[in-house]
């Protein structure tokens, strides 16, 4: 039926359950043929047959589930329009605190410019309309990213950018918004807060992670040879995949414990890699593995090519299975000399200035999660009905909002000042002064995603561990954000890094 003005009285005598219409913000719905295939039931629908049930539906449904419905909406109420927002791919939420101060037209920044709100824009845009429908679906079923995906993200330079700022961006104009040479830490946190906005977690380190650590180690520390830039080329033209393989059953954040072994030929011509490692992110689906490896007098990084002697198994997490990640066995596989990143013994720094990145990276990524869920907990707050008021006329409940408001603009400042000295600094001098700011940084943002996610369950209630409908992005950041504590280094491990650093630039006079 095509859409028509309706008045309530005509809306009122349809109210049979084969003849079954109902009022939600204006718009009038038919939803005799959906009776049966509703999620919560017939009954409860016959129970609002005929009636204005927008209070009813907003009280256990978001928006997002009539847009999707599209299609059982015939008409509007005569001399009336519609109230709710329906967000257009791009758009800022209005709720309050759903975004970073420096979105929200009312507040300055020092920080940002035009270049990263135009930025910011168009990486919404591409998210809104490709990457979250494709994240959904693919954290459901756990199968891996698309190639039609990975295509896009790389015809548009989103590989390369999301790499971070460097040589490897000179000469790209950037979404036709920001020149390569001229994209900088802060430009990289906007993209990184953006992607997490598809709310998939488990999809989020699918959606290329490893490449976003590994690929980096080469950039930095391989010699400009021509097979160093074949391999740059096809990784950031999305044809090949590659990932960081360091950890092992046997040691995780302990690098020095690890068991995998690199033995050189005689020839000095190359290494023979023998050993396993576990939970590598993108494992599954990798052609290039930069490998630690234990070497005759000490630590090296080798960038290992997939070949029958790497046997890949998938590790279930507490994740989707879309990040495919794997236990990984080397069995003896053949590398090339040229194949060393940095020096042979000396791969420990190779690592380490390689965690910088990763962890801003992370930081960013938990920080807007953990927005995500606040707006989340905003919204329910305001639409959900108990004892027969608003949650949000509860002063405990608004006690609990403010505290997870506190936490994410606290760590928001934070991050942006960091991007901000990283877009000052060189790479050597990140990695001497910033190695211990950023990993307080990501330990205090993942305890603090800690708190959120305990406070977002008891605000949900059973919706909260619930995963479809109103609490699913609660459900999953509960479930989830511990991989963001444990990733790239343990809450632990980072703030006593960050106290060490610290110490070490402790004037040697007493004070
Ligand atoms: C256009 C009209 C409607 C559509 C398209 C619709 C669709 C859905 C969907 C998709 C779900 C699954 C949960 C989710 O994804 O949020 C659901 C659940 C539910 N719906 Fe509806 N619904 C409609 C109207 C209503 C109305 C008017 C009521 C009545 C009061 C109602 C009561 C429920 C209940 C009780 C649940 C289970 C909720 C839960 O478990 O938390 N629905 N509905």
């Amino acid at each position: 039926m095509a859409h028509a003005t309706l008045t309530r009285e005509a809306v009122a005598s349809h109210k049979a359950p084969d003849d079954l219409w109902c009022i939600i913000d204006h718009k009038v719905y038919d939803l005799t043929d959906f009776i049966d295939a509703h999620p919560g039931g017939s009954v409860v629908l016959e129970q609002v047959a005929g009636t204005d049930a927008t209070t009813a539906f907003y009280n256990l449904h978001r928006q997002e589930v009539l847009s999707k419905y599209a299609d059982l909406c015939i008409g509007t109420i005569e001399g009336e329009k519609p109230e709710v927002i329906e967000p257009q791919p791009g758009d800022l939420s209005p709720v309050p605190y759903a975004e970073p101060l420096w979105l929200r037209p009312q507040f300055k920044s020092p920080y940002f410019k035009e270049s990263h709100h135009k930025l910011r824009r168009k990486v919404r845009e591409f998210v809104d309309k490709y990457v979250t429908p494709e994240a959904q679906e693919k954290e459901k079923d756990g199968s891996y990213i698309s190639q039609e995906l990975i295509d896009r993200m790389a015809e548009n330079d989103m590989l390369a950018m999301r790499l971070g700022p460097g040589k490897h961006l000179r000469g790209k104009d950037l979404l036709g918004v920001v020149k390569g040479e001229e994209f900088d830490y802060l430009h990289d946190l906007v993209q990184a807060q953006e992607f997490v906005r598809a709310n998939a977690r488990g999809f989020q380190d699918g959606n290329m992670a490893g490449m976003m650590i590994s690929l980096t180690a080469v950039l930095q520390w391989m010699p400009d040879t021509p097979f160093k830039q074949k391999i740059v080329t096809e990784v950031l033209a999305g044809k090949k995949k590659i990932c960081l393989a360091i950890t092992e059953a046997f040691a995780g954040s302990d690098v020095a414990g690890l068991r995998t072994t690199a033995t050189k030929s005689k020839d000095g011509k190359s290494y023979v890699v023998r050993g396993t490692k576990k939970w590598i992110t993108n494992g599954m689906w990798c052609d290039y593995f930069v490998v630690g490896c234990r070497t005759e007098k000490g630590f090296s990084v080798l960038l290992v090519e997939r070949s029958d002697a790497v046997e890949t198994k998938l590790i279930k997490t507490s994740y989707s299975t879309a990040a495919g990640t794997a236990f990984v066995e080397f069995n003896d596989a053949v590398v090339p000399a040229e194949n060393l990143l940095g020096q042979e013994d000396k791969g420990f720094v190779v690592i380490m200035s390689n965690f910088n990145h990763e962890r801003f990276m992370m930081a960013c990524a938990v920080i807007r999660q953990s927005r995500s869920v606040v707006e989340e907990c905003l919204k329910w707050c305001n639409q959900r009905i108990v004892f027969g008021k608003r949650l949000i006329e509860q002063p405990a409940m608004r006690q609990k909002l403010a505290k997870m408001i506190s936490h994410v603009e606290s760590n928001q400042s934070w991050l942006e000042s960091m991007a901000y000295q990283m877009s000052h600094m060189s790479y050597a001098q990140q990695s001497k002064h910033l190695g211990g700011p950023i990993g307080l940084l990501k330990s205090h943002a993942t305890r603090s995603a800690h708190e959120i996610a305990d406070e977002a369950v008891n605000i949900f209630g059973g919706r909260g561990l619930t995963q479809s409908g109103m609490g699913r992005v609660v459900e999953m950041f509960h479930r989830t954000y511990k991989f963001d504590a444990i990733l790239g280094g343990t809450e632990e491990i980072l703030a006593d890094l960050g106290v060490r650093q610290a110490m070490r630039q402790f004037p040697k006079a007493m004070l």
